[in-house]
């Protein structure tokens, strides 16, 4: 198992990549901590998923908190400490893409996309920074940012600077916390299919033009991402710091 006696915590673990990533951390051993928002819905499913990883003889627990507030990350490295005594992974992946135009995008949209997707992430990366360098044995933060760090979206002018900042970030920090072991990566998933795209694949047009342009033939699943995750939590990848794994079917580079 690649993850067995390592704590990890992921953030947005209630559904989509977060959580296919969480079960596969549990699988590969790990002690896993269910981030979520809190809501009553995200609750429900947090459970649900303690559920599946004990059915294999996992352990998880949850942790309700909005991923913009900056108090949040503290709160999940203080529970993953009171239950499992450690922190040895932390994966920021909760996240918003409310689609929307750019000359009339509402500023509460605009900051609350930025809020949610980069600077609760900063906070919440720093906290787990400072448990793993307590620690002294180094540790993995994996951010899951996106293709959308590389190339723009028209409607997506508040979402792709939060990912291309959270790439950024993990750049800075494989600096910052290289002396501690601790390494700092992102994915960046092309379009996988979940919750955050539904409405905006739910046009036909848009579907098979998305998937006409993959490679691959498809588009991703939750699933397709965790494997990533796991190798770059894992100690697999040991000399792997300051990196970026697409994760995307080929899409990035089918230009044409
Ligand atoms: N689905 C896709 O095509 C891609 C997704 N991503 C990123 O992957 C991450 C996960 O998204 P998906 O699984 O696709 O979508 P999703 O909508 O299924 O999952 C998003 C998760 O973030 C959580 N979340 C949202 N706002 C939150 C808040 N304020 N506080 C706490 N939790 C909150 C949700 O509850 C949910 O668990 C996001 O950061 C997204 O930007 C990146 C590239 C492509
Ligand atoms: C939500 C979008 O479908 C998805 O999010 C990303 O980060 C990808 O670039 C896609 O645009």
């Amino acid at each position: 198992m690649l993850l067995a006696d390592k704590t990890v915590i992921i953030t947005g673990a209630s559904r989509g990549i977060g959580r296919a990533a969480a079960r596969e951390c549990a699988r590969q051993g790990a002690r896993v901590v269910i981030g979520h928002s809190g809501s009553s819905q995200g609750t429900e499913a947090a459970y649900s998923l303690i559920e599946e990883i004990k059915a294999f003889g996992g352990r998880a627990i949850e942790v309700g908190g909005d991923a913009a507030d900056p108090d949040t990350g503290d709160k999940l490295v203080a529970a993953a400490v009171q239950a499992f005594g450690s922190v040895d992974v932390f994966v920021n992946n909760a996240g918003i893409c409310p689609f929307h135009s750019f000359l009339d995008m509402p500023r509460e949209v605009y900051l609350k996309t930025v809020n949610t997707n980069l600077n609760g992430a900063y906070f919440a990366v720093q906290a787990a920074a400072n448990q793993m360098k307590n620690q002294g044995r180094g540790g993995a933060i994996i951010a899951v940012s996106s293709i959308s760090a590389l190339v723009g979206g028209g409607m997506q002018t508040h979402y792709t600077p939060t990912k291309a900042g959270l790439h950024s970030l993990m750049q800075s920090c494989a600096i910052a916390l290289g002396p501690y072991g601790i390494r700092c990566n992102s994915v960046l998933p092309g379009t996988i299919a979940t919750d955050i795209n539904k409405e905006d694949l739910a046009d036909a047009e848009k579907l098979a033009y998305m998937t006409s342009r993959t490679p691959l033939g498809r588009l991703g699943e939750p699933d397709d991402v965790a494997g990533p995750i796991v190798f770059l939590a894992s100690d697999m990848a040991r000399y792997v710091t300051g990196a970026s794994l697409l994760v995307d079917g080929g899409l990035f580079v089918n230009l044409q």
